[in-house]
């Protein structure tokens, strides 16, 4: 089992995310550089704006903490290089010492903070609030960007909750957000995620000390967070895992995607354990599938240790199957029925290395309460001391350690149904090669979104969950080549 990423990482992981409160933590380990931090992160925004857009009538709009000095620094770059550029205040009176300082740089009259003056502006930049927001939008703040014709986020859109994504107000969406070190979670967090527009993120020269000082625990999923298992030269069936799945009567197409989807992203051996009733119509399957008929058989074999649980399996068969897997310790992941068989009672899934829910079937067993999705997940991991993978547009990988992956690499062709039973057979898969359950359900996620992709790519947008199937070994690939290149 390898760990390629750990929570004590010496410097900061590039797909690392900082919550404000880590941010914070950064800030102050670097705060006798703050004021040349503030300096950078205005010129490289500014610098970006340059790359992305032709001078246009630009109003910065700007707030009382430093998000609202880095929109003052980048108003005074832009204005220098002869942009028309305008600075509007929340506040005429700033709360940072370094704003107020930044403010005493700019000599144009300050336009007023009304929406009719946003209107008149081809392009609003938001420096109202960034890593500091702390509580719900003002009104006037709601009205103002709500006005304005297009929007660029300094940091986060103002009313985004940085470590959540969720709103504290009416927020207007931006086409681009510009932020500096590492982006946030929310960037990758519904409902966030789909009024941040392009993310943009600036090196601003963070002293190594201050990167040194946070000890980030959510990443951007992507391959330079997990290490595939390769290829060798004496590979065989056995070293390169054997997955086992356990079909039902009424559902056997769900079995069958996940086993083809094991078998196209690299297991060495797939097999199904259903009845002797059963057995001949799953054998009108695949060549290389293998149907056995006794699942108490199956169990004995010490090289079937990967086990996936509930696809196409009634709740009720699926906790009889389930019971049987945990009382011989196989390495399981647990979906569909076997969710739904320890709905309202926990300790029924106590034992198993990942379970896979969507959102009503993770609230029936975990109630929200009032957390939000990312930090349900994260308690829910530790709970039942498994990962726990929470799809969804932004699906979040949840490790008991504490370690997260926000995964934004899907496409919207993967809603359909039987693509949760293909990501099932992936995380199959790479467990059985001998990754960690994190590292392989973060790695199995991403294959899977990147071969959804490449299929709605492939059929103009509408694949079936067959489609995905066949572009595992594919996505793979993409993915070992990204691998290669860090
Ligand atoms: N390491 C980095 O990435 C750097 C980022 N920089 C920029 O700094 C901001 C964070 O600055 P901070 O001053 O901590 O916070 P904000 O500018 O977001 O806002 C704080 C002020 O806003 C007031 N506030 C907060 N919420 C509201 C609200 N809903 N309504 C009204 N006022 C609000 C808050 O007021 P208090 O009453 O609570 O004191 C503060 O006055 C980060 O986002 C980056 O843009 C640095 O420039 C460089 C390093
Ligand atoms: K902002």
């Amino acid at each position: 089992m390898s760990h390629s990423l750990s929570l004590s990482a010496p410097i900061l992981h590039p797909r690392a995310l900082l919550t404000p409160a880590e941010t914070r933590e950064m800030d102050q380990a670097a705060s006798l550089n703050i004021e040349d931090l503030m300096v950078n992160a205005g010129t490289m925004a500014a610098r970006i704006i340059r790359q992305n857009y032709k001078p246009l009538k630009i109003l910065v709009a700007c707030g009382p903490g430093n998000n609202g000095g880095d929109g003052l620094v980048l108003a005074s770059i832009l204005k220098n290089q002869g942009w028309p550029v305008s600075v509007t205040l929340l506040k005429s009176e700033p709360s940072s010492y370094l704003t107020k300082k930044m403010l005493a740089k700019w000599d144009d009259p300050i336009i007023p903070f009304v929406p009719e003056e946003a209107k008149r502006f081809d392009l609003v930049i938001d420096a109202l609030f960034g890593a500091g927001m702390n509580r719900a939008l003002p009104h006037i703040v709601e009205k103002f960007l709500e006005a304005a014709k297009r929007r660029i986020a300094i940091d986060l859109p103002s009313g985004v909750e940085g470590e959540t994504g969720l709103f504290m107000g009416k927020v207007a969406p931006c086409e681009m957000s510009i932020c500096f070190v590492r982006p946030r979670p929310a960037h990758y967090l519904s409902p966030a995620l789909k009024i941040c527009g392009k993310i943009k993120c600036a090196d601003i020269a963070m002293p190594t000390s201050a990167l040194k000082a946070v000890s980030p625990h959510i990443w951007h999923n992507d391959p330079s967070l997990w290490q595939l298992p390769t290829q060798h030269f004496d590979d065989h069936k056995y070293k390169r895992g054997v997955v086992s799945l356990v079909g039902g009567k009424d559902m056997p197409g769900a079995a069958h995607l996940s086993a083809a989807a094991a078998r196209r992203v690299g297991a060495g051996m797939v097999r199904i354990v259903t009845s002797p009733e059963e057995a001949p119509y799953y054998r009108i399957g695949s060549a290389g599938l293998i149907i056995d008929d006794d699942l108490d058989t199956s169990l004995e074999d010490p090289r079937r240790e990967v086990w996936i649980c509930g696809p196409g399996l009634p709740h009720q068969k699926a906790g009889n199957v389930l019971k049987k897997l945990l009382d011989k310790r196989k390495s399981i992941i647990a979906d569909a029925g076997a969710l739904s068989w320890a709905a309202g009672d926990l300790s029924r899934l106590k034992g198993v290395k990942v379970i896979t829910p969507h959102a009503g079937e993770f609230a029936r067993l975990f109630p929200l309460g009032d957390k939000t999705r990312l930090k349900a997940a994260i308690s829910a991991a530790k709970e039942l001391d498994s990962v726990i993978v929470l799809k969804g547009e932004d699906t979040i990988i949840a490790a008991p350690d504490g370690r997260v992956a926000i995964n934004s690499h899907a496409s919207t062709a993967l809603a359909t149904a039987g693509t949760g039973d293909v990501l099932t057979g992936v995380i199959g898969a790479l467990l059985s090669g001998g990754m960690h359950p994190w590292e392989a359900s973060c790695a199995a996620v991403w294959i899977h979104g990147q071969a959804g992709q490449m299929a709605a790519k492939e059929y103009g947008g509408w694949p079936l969950a067959e489609d995905v199937v066949t572009f595992l070994g594919k996505s793979r690939h993409v993915a070992e080549q990204k691998m290669k290149k860090q």
